[in-house]
């Protein structure tokens, strides 16, 4: 019996041995073919079946901006099983997105996208679609609600930001001249931005206890999908590490219960003519045709509701990553805080709050909000987009269903274009006609471009402008003695200052 196991278990050694091995050159002449592909870009060696996964480290970005010193705009690498090109500097990257044809408009299914799917009762979501008719329709139906609860028009919008930076600056003075780190003070007024926009307006919703389990689970999800997921690109990885995806589908379901819950609520008082929030906008769109049928192209209504889930974790972590590292950047450049003081003063004053018309008055604030983009570049990889069709760039032939990673980080920092891109210097974006010059603040994208372009970039120039600069209006920003502040981040959903500690005090 012992000799016939042994036997078996040698036998089935062996087959397992062949089995690999037949895996093994499978992904070899897979890698080999992409490799030898005609035309295809160069790119550094990368190990069989994970690729180049363990090579460009915790910040890619800056691995890539290595890379591309060697390979060049355009260079291939391989991410677990899926061929990848990346794309660095302006010229290259404008000459993908910019233009009118879809080549570059798609986005890989990485496994956790396809969890986020199945949650989702089989629908896409906005960001994370395929790039077809219906992600067109979604696309315009979520701009749509989106521009008419954050235009300036009635000037809604305004106000709800002026009136969390007002909360915002109450929490931060709080500490009493004591140093903290401004995380939470800043996530709560942010949050509760886009959930008033999505959910409804309301002077008490900071102390409802919908809000504070909206807030816990955006937290939660960004700090676990912050420290990303190699099952994405290496699903067989699931069934060596399952908790990865088991939490993952926990995290997902919690946030669409939580979406169902608000969904239905909204549905119980619904009027057509009072909209009052993006939930009620999509509730009021009509998606059937006359027969109350689903129109030919369009998308379905719990797809069109699971938008809330982009809009709120999109429309949270960016702005709050963005006010984290505008504080750090005020602290560390006195001068540079004092000049904004200046003229926030000398436009605004102090006995009134601050408007979204004030911008032209103020170009070297603007500058400065751009500075602080450029230097934090919080997206510094865009979304992952994914070739529709064959096409070329640069002279290399980039086939279709490739991975596209568009290197923003590269365009900021780019020492074609900035003389000394690691200073922070507002200074430099404007023109010898002392005016802000276009050419240069249109050198970096940190809201990306094309097609897949950021959806909220209008309302995150309005909530970064008011919050920014209400701050601004209100506070000292200072380092405390012994403090060590530093421009290299963390990578996790955004590229998050590391913790840092600061005064805040009143201006007098
Ligand atoms: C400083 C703030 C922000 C920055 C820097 C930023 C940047 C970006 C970038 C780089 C992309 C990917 C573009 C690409 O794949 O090429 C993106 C996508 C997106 N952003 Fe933003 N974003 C910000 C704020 C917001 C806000 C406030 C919202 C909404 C409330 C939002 C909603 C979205 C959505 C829905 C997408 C996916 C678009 C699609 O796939 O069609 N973002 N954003």
């Amino acid at each position: 019996m012992e000799t016939f196991l042994a036997f078996l278990s040698l036998h089935v050694s062996n087959h397992l041995v062949m089995l690999f091995t037949f895996f093994i050159s499978l992904l070899l002449l897979k890698h080999f073919v992409f490799i030898s592909k005609k035309n295809a870009p160069p790119g550094p060696w990368g190990f069989p079946i994970i690729g180049h996964l363990p090579l460009v480290g915790d910040k890619p970005h800056v691995t890539f901006k290595r890379w591309r010193k060697t390979y060049g705009d355009v260079f291939k690498i391989w991410m677990g099983g899926w061929d990848t090109v990346v794309i660095n500097g302006q010229n290259a990257v404008k000459g993908a997105l910019e233009g009118t044809d879809d080549t570059y408009s798609g986005r890989p299914i990485f496994y956790t996208m396809k969890v986020i799917k199945d949650v989702n009762s089989n629908e896409n979501t906005l960001s994370f679609a395929e790039f077809d008719s219906s992600w067109f329709v979604h696309r315009k139906l979520a701009s749509k609600a989106l521009r008419t609860f954050s235009n300036t028009r009635n000037h809604s919008v305004q106000d709800l930001v002026t009136e969390e930076a007002m909360y915002m600056i109450d929490a931060l003075l709080k500490h009493n001249g004591q140093p903290f780190f401004p995380d939470s003070e800043i996530s709560k007024s942010v949050g509760s931005v886009i959930y008033q926009l999505c959910y409804g307006r309301g002077q008490y919703v900071r102390n409802d206890d919908l809000f504070k389990t909206f807030l816990k689970s955006n937290d939660e999800f960004i700090r676990f999908t912050g420290s990303g997921n190699p099952v994405d690109v290496m699903p067989w990885l699931r069934y060596i590490m399952p908790w990865k995806t088991q939490t993952f589908k926990q995290l997902v379901r919690k946030r669409a219960q939580f979406r169902n819950i608000k969904v239905q609520e909204h549905i119980q008082d619904f009027v057509s003519d009072h909209l009052r929030d993006i939930t009620d906008a999509f509730l009021a769109e009509d998606l059937t045709d006359k027969d109350g049928k689903s129109k030919e192209g369009q998308i379905s209504r719990n797809r069109l509701m699971s938008t809330l889930d982009d809009l709120v974790g999109a429309g949270s972590s960016t702005i709050s990553t963005t006010l984290q590292w505008a504080i750090l950047f005020m602290a560390s450049n006195p001068d540079v805080q004092k000049r904004v003081q200046a003229e926030v003063d000398a436009v605004v004053g102090k006995g009134r709050n601050v408007k979204l018309s004030d911008r032209c008055k103020m170009p070297f604030t603007e500058a400065t909000i751009l500075e602080i983009m450029r230097l934090s570049s919080i997206v510094p990889l865009a979304l992952p987009h994914y070739t529709t069709m064959d096409t070329v760039l640069n002279g290399y032939t980039i086939k279709k269903d490739t991975v596209v990673l568009i290197n923003l980080h590269s365009l900021g920092y780019d020492t074609d274009t900035w003389k000394d891109p690691d200073a922070f210097r507002p200074e430099r974006l404007f023109g010898e006609d002392g005016h802000l010059d276009k050419e240069k603040t249109n050198s970096f994208l940190p809201f990306g471009l094309g097609r897949r372009r950021c959806l909220g970039e209008y309302l995150a120039r309005t909530e970064l402008l008011i919050f920014f600069t209400t701050l601004i209006q209100r506070c000292n920003f200072i380092r405390p003695d012994g403090e060590t502040y530093t421009k290299d981040g963390v990578l996790g959903l955004t590229y998050n200052p590391k913790p840092y500690n600061v005064l805040v005090l009143e201006r007098t």
